[in-house]
């Protein structure tokens, strides 16, 4: 059954009590956490600026973490939401990228946390609150400037609303050269059950099917998970600009994107998710769906001194 408990409803005020509460934020043992009046929290590690946790006003996590995810910086968080940059998988044979682990430093790095603001227009029952973190090769690890040796800096926004969840990022050259890119936002949904799962608004793609030597396909229709699935949607393209995923035909989660042309969609099953130490229950595929919005196809070439930007937000 889908869980019917997700839509936001407005907060009950009483008149002659108090003002409701503002946000509600932490920022120790190396995470940051924001729980809004409304009750919507979100955890974000500094590790990779990894949003580890969101969950809607009733407490529901809208996210799959792996119940094996490494938290403690020893290796990137299998779940939530870690960040590919600046390398989608691997580029053996794109010099600038070609030493860079799996899915680059992003997600290995320590992040610092820039700040928060909270904003509301119409009182408590629609605070928001927004969450930014930074990475720059002024703070990268010599270990990593010398696989990568550019001057950059990426200013990362977490925004939470009652409705959605959005992730933002910039990033700036300040070097003298150009600088090529890839970004992805490695985004794991959590769902009841992976057999109800449809995913909409990728009908008008092409992709590239991971699995089946890089082939390049045409979607019909909508996507449904019935074996290991890695695909790149490029661009990904559709009715509307948001992708939609339906549990029992019912929209559990939107993805819009901005500035971002591809979609990732991944389930690694049974298989391959006994392969991965990192990754448990071992049936925990059935729990879980990557939407992946990002930039991976091709380069993102940024001249010196130009900067990208791109977001997605979630709404559920
Ligand atoms: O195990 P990792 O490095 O977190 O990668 C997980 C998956 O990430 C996806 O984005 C890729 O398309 C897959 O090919 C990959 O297996």
């Amino acid at each position: 059954m889908v869980d019917r408990r997700n839509k936001p409803m407005a907060l009950a005020t009483t008149p002659g009590l108090p003002p409701q509460p503002q946000v509600n934020f932490s920022h120790a043992n190396s995470r940051v956490t924001a729980v809004l009046p409304t009750g919507e929290s979100v955890v974000i590690l500094l590790y990779g600026a990894t949003v580890i946790s969101w969950k809607n006003r009733f407490g529901m996590e809208k996210l799959w973490l792996s119940d094996a995810a490494k938290l403690d910086g020893s290796k990137a968080v299998r779940g939530g939401i870690p960040l590919v940059f600046p390398v989608f998988g691997t580029a053996p044979d794109h010099a600038p990228t070609s030493k860079l682990p799996q899915h680059g430093f992003a997600r290995n790095s320590r992040w610092e946390f820039l700040g928060k603001s909270s904003s509301e227009s119409a009182g408590p029952s629609d605070t928001s609150v927004k969450l930014d973190f930074g990475l720059s090769s002024n703070t990268l690890e010599d270990g990593v400037k010398s696989q990568w040796p550019y001057t950059f800096s990426i200013i990362y926004s977490v925004t939470l609303t009652p409705e959605s969840l959005s992730t933002s990022i910039v990033i700036t050259n300040d070097g003298a050269e150009p600088i090529d890119f890839q970004v992805l936002m490695h985004t794991y949904l959590r769902v009841n059950d992976i057999s109800q799962i449809q995913v909409t608004g990728l009908e008008d793609s092409e992709y590239v099917d991971k699995v089946d030597a890089a082939k390049t396909k045409s979607q019909s229709g909508a996507v449904a998970i019935t074996g290991e699935t890695d695909r790149v949607y490029t661009p990904a393209k559709g009715p509307s600009n948001a992708v939609a995923v339906a549990e029992e035909g019912e929209t559990i989660f939107t993805v819009v994107r901005d500035n971002l042309k591809d979609v990732v969609v991944w389930n690694p099953w049974t298989e391959k998710a006994a392969g991965m130490g990192d990754f448990e229950p071992k049936d925990g595929f059935k729990k879980m769906i990557c939407i992946e919005a990002g930039s991976v196809n091709g380069w993102v070439s940024l001249d010196p001194g130009d900067a990208f930007e791109g977001a997605q937000t979630i709404s559920d």
